[in-house]
């Protein structure tokens, strides 16, 4: 090493170098390593990184006050060493932690140094208790020693950091509380200070459920300045915190608070290092679908969704005290409110905050962000950034310097770290691309402007690991040149994650009143948790939120139950919903929708609330009609089930559903065709069909590691009665034709294996062979997401066991009840489609008219599910199907399902919503002075005056 090499800058402007009493070699080694990194030698800057820890580790004479000043360095480097003398260094740093915890007003920079060095500790801890990956056992005792250190200095010390993990807190952990996938280690991380820590919780639930959760370990890392209310929280509620870290840091004020992230990643880099990929995170986003293996890349940037946000006339500020000011000026960059607000005003014509203009790099040579005018080519967000470990620590490395060197010379760069970001992205391309899918701004998701803009700096949308499609196919012209037909029909994306609108001002400064969200609500009293939970995680990604108060026996599962519904308890519900077909006394009906529409008139919560969505029962909506909000009646079982216990009922609530299909306000859809269908027979009405997703199974995907066969049919509780024999005599032909084809496989009862199932349960089973009960299932579309082959019974088999053995008795929503009565109680809407008007599909006499309706079911109308035509066929093609192939045509199914769905939706609630505000649909001040649900109902729906 040639120390002339180094000399030159020796003392160059870094502000954690002072006043480290280094010999010259060390400072040589310390420079040169710097240097190296600085050109992308990696592995020689590793070299000298190592003979400088071991040097800096052999000093004796030294007082422990100065060892403690290097940890910054130490704690990021330590990993580079052999794992056994790395190990061995943590110990020795262990100690010196005691220590540290007595010096802990020497820094410059106060906390940093010894942040780190608690870092090193539980990153003891955590390595020594990797030995016990299950995390079953109690941690050894060398383990224990350093969490219990852990707990006692972030108890005594003031620059505290914590770890919630069950060991530290003494609990035992159980399997299921800490599965540690095999595969990869990614961490993620972000800062949250101020009132950004309300975004914490939000970001932590939803990267659990959609962050690289179906291949990866993931570990989450929170800086904050409000550290004890996150871990007192965190003891209230474990199962929130696990695998979650949270580190104490200093408020530092707008924008310090955004730039200064990365020196706290670097400052703690020995609890990230064993990660084997990182990312950074803006606190204020959500996952709202998965992202997954995708993004696992060496560098990975994502395109800014539009550089038109800025106004490109940002007002540029020098700090020259360290500890910053708050340099937020109203205006001065786009806020994601101002967009709906600007889409209120504008009406047509353009706004500036709308209009495409140029990336706003740092053009001042003045920053080391600067990029010269001819370069700069795709804008990226910094919200999401990361890659291998190697190459994030070498872009926070870069960063931090570039950042202080700024600020030591009195510098902010244009957008603050994002224009850092930028220049080392310009330096350095990333590897991986990603969309601004996966930085989408909430408030712009039902916008359509904003989706042109990517398409010039981002060509292609990774989409899904199992499909990677192009972002617009090649055949199309240039953007500029596109018919409005063209934009309407034009491949979208589904955001993945979103960037949550907020009113920043409010925000930062705890200013301006007000909702701190511009968000639709829509509200739902379900009593189904299964197409509610899909369909709110979809809204939640077109930026809509769903109240959910189920009326579900099942609500604990979603942790959904309605606690503060009004008026509608069980024995109310009774008297509007008649779910078993009874109806005992028909006057209180009136009464319950008396009393449910006057506690609900002029509710506060109700005020702010969009849209009303009824799913299972769709009939739940006859409750909410006076109060005149949009409506949405998505059919996933049939729409007249609780209707049914006379014609008459049956005849109004008819009536009732073509009245609320013909506002323009309101929607009419159906997740499969035959309830489609169903609803085209008695109402002449043809829904929209949208199928479901069931996305958040996508977690689920794993390899089988199991070699039965799950048989799915209604067991002796499920099947009534009536239907039990027919399925035994089925079960024992089944048995019979796979013994004397001589089956080697085993094919066993759903039930018996798991009476109480959990889809990951599943997962682990090849293929499931299902004799159906019902014709459209939610359990259907989650088998799907998770890439399950399912086997059925043939259209015409399947109609043939039926009029045998009543196999689809569920089929019929009144089937608990009416099972002797033949057919409807009412003929076709005159306005039914001529294809269906002949066949009556409550009619379980004629074959016809079964093979008709059952060709509906979902499982003919999607593709790759296995029909057997008889059982015998059924065992050949358990022996030869290749199962794996078969789901891979599934998942890549689902997939492009998603995108469709996704459009589909949103172009349903463009629609009806598109042209409102969000929380202006009591527009009508009279509303809340209507004195009686008929006197409202006749203003809001006419023809139905008389009707209830
Ligand atoms: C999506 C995206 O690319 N966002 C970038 C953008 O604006 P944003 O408007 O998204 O910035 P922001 O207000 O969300 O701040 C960035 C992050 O800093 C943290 N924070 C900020 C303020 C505060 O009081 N407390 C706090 O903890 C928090 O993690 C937040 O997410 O520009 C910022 C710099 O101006 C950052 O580069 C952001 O990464
Ligand atoms: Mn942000």
């Amino acid at each position: 090493m040639s120390t002339a090499m180094v000399t030159d800058r020796v003392h160059e402007n870094l502000w954690w170098e002072e006043g480290l009493e280094w010999t010259e070699d060390m400072k040589v080694y310390y420079v040169s390593a710097r240097k190296f990194e600085a050109v992308g030698k990696t592995q020689e800057a590793q070299e000298l990184y190592a003979s400088l820890i071991r040097k800096i580790a052999r000093v004796e004479s030294k007082s422990k006050d100065w060892r403690v000043h290097h940890f910054n360095l130490l704690a990021h480097q330590a990993h580079i060493l052999p794992a056994n003398e790395s190990m061995q260094f943590y110990s020795q740093a262990m100690e010196d932690c005691i220590l540290a915890d007595e010096l802990k007003s020497s820094s410059r920079w106060p906390g940093w140094g010894l942040s780190s060095c608690f870092a090193v500790v539980t990153s003891l801890a955590l390595k020594l208790d990797a030995q016990d990956p299950g995390g079953q056992r109690l941690p050894s005792s060398q383990a224990s020693s350093a969490f219990k250190l852990a707990r006692r200095l972030s108890r005594r010390s003031e620059l505290v950091w914590s770890l919630t993990w069950p060991k530290l807190t003494g609990r035992v952990s159980t399997p299921a509380t800490s599965v540690r996938r095999a595969g990869k280690r990614v961490t993620l991380v972000s800062v949250a200070s101020g009132r950004y820590n309300e975004f914490v919780l939000p970001l932590i639930k939803s990267a659990k459920e959609f962050f690289v959760s179906a291949c990866c370990s993931l570990r989450i890392v929170i800086f904050t300045d409000q550290l004890d209310e996150h871990v007192e929280r965190c003891q209230r509620e474990t199962s929130a915190c696990i695998g979650v870290v949270f580190v104490r840091r200093e408020e530092l004020g707008w924008p310090l608070s955004a730039m200064m992230r990365y020196r706290n990643f670097l400052d703690s880099w020995s609890l990230l290092e064993d990660a084997d990929f990182l990312f950074s995170i803006d606190v204020d986003c959500e996952f709202v679908a998965p992202v997954g293996e995708e993004v696992l890349e060496d560098l990975v940037g994502t395109c800014h969704v539009d550089n038109a946000f800025y106004s490109g006339e940002e007002k540029l500020s020098a700090v020259t005290r360290m500890e910053g000011e708050r340099r937020w000026e109203e205006g001065s960059m786009w806020s994601q409110a101002e967009l709906i607000q600007a889409r209120k005003r504008s009406k047509g014509q353009e706004h500036k905050n709308l209009r495409p203009s140029a990336a706003v790099y740092e053009r001042r040579q003045a920053s080391t962000a600067h990029i010269p005018p001819t370069r700069g080519q795709r804008y990226f967000y910094s919200g999401f950034f990361g890659g291998s470990r190697a190459s994030f620590l070498k872009m926070i490395q870069y960063i931090v310097r570039a950042i202080e060197d700024d600020l030591a010379r009195g510098v902010i760069a244009r957008v603050h770290d994002e224009s850092h970001v930028n220049k080392f992205f310009e330096l350095f391309p990333p590897s991986c691309l990603l969309t601004a899918a996966y930085m989408y701004p909430e408030a712009a998701v039902l916008l359509d402007e904003l989706l042109c803009a990517p398409l010039s700096f981002c060509p292609r949308d990774h989409m899904h690991p199992w499909i990677w499609r192009p972002w617009l196919p090649d055949a199309w012209p240039d953007p500029r040149t596109w018919t409005p037909d063209m934009w309407n029909s034009r491949p979208m994306m589904v955001p993945r994650i979103l960037n949550l609108a907020k009113p920043k001002n409010s925000l930062i400064t705890g200013g301006r009143g007000g909702d701190s969200v511009y968000r639709y609500r829509l509200w739902s009293s379900d009593m189904h948790i299964g197409p509610i939970g899909d369909v709110k995680r979809i809204l939640r990604a077109l930026g809509m939120e769903v109240t959910d108060k189920s009326l579900s026996s099942h609500c604990h599962v979603s942790r959904t139950c309605a606690t503060d519904l009004k008026v509608l308890t069980p024995e109310a519900l009774e008297e509007v919903i008649h779910l078993d077909g009874t109806r005992a006394r028909r006057s209180r009906g009136e009464e319950v929708r008396e009393r449910f529409f006057k506690a609900y008139r002029s509710d506060e919560e109700m005020a702010k609330v969009d849209m009303i969505i009824c799913s299972h029962p769709l009939s739940m909506c006859e409750l909410y009609l006076p109060l005149g909000k949009p409506m949405l009646l998505y059919s996933t079982t049939r729409f007249d089930l609780g209707k049914l216990t006379s014609r008459e009922e049956l005849e109004r609530w008819i009536k009732t559903v073509r009245a609320i299909a013909s506002k323009k306000t309101n929607l009419l859809l159906a997740n499969n065709l035959y309830d489609a269908a169903y609803i085209n027979y008695f109402t002449g009405i043809t829904p929209d069909v949208i199928p479901s997703l069931c996305r958040t199974s996508h977690k689920l995907l794993l390899p089988p590691s199991r070699l039965q066969i799950l048989l799915d049919v209604c067991d002796s509780q499920r099947c009534p009665p009536f239907r039990q024999q027919g399925v035994a005599s089925l079960l024992r032909s089944l048995r019979a034709a796979g013994a004397s084809a001589g089956y080697r496989g085993e094919l066993v009862d759903l039930r018996e294996l798991y009476p109480r199932y959990h889809p990951s349960d599943l997962v682990r089973h090849p293929a499931i062979v299902w004799l159906p009960y019902q014709v459209s299932v939610m359990s259907f579309f989650e088998r799907r997401a998770m890439g399950i082959p399912v086997l059925v019974p043939s259209l015409r088999l399947l109609a043939a066991w039926h009029m045998q053995h009543g196999l689809v008795f569920e089929r019929r929503a009144d089937w608990q009840t009416a099972q002797r009565r033949r057919g409807s109680l009412l003929p076709p809407h005159p306005d039914a489609s001529e294809a269906i008007k002949d066949w009556d599909p409550n009619d379980e006499r004629n074959a016809s008219a079964v093979l008709t309706w059952l060709s509906r079911a979902d499982f003919y109308s999607m593709p790759h599910v296995l029909q057997f035509e008889s059982l015998e066929h059924l065992f050949v093609l358990l022996e030869t199907t290749n199962f794996s192939a078969v789901s891979a045509s599934i998942l890549r199914h689902h997939a492009s399902l998603e995108l469709d769905v996704h459009h589909k939706w949103k172009k349903a609630m463009r629609l009806t919503l598109g042209s409102r505000l969000p929380g202006s649909s009591s527009s009508r001040s009279s509303r809340s002075s209507r004195s009686s649900y008929r006197e409202a109902l006749a203003e809001e729906y006419p023809e139905l005056t008389g009707l209830y």
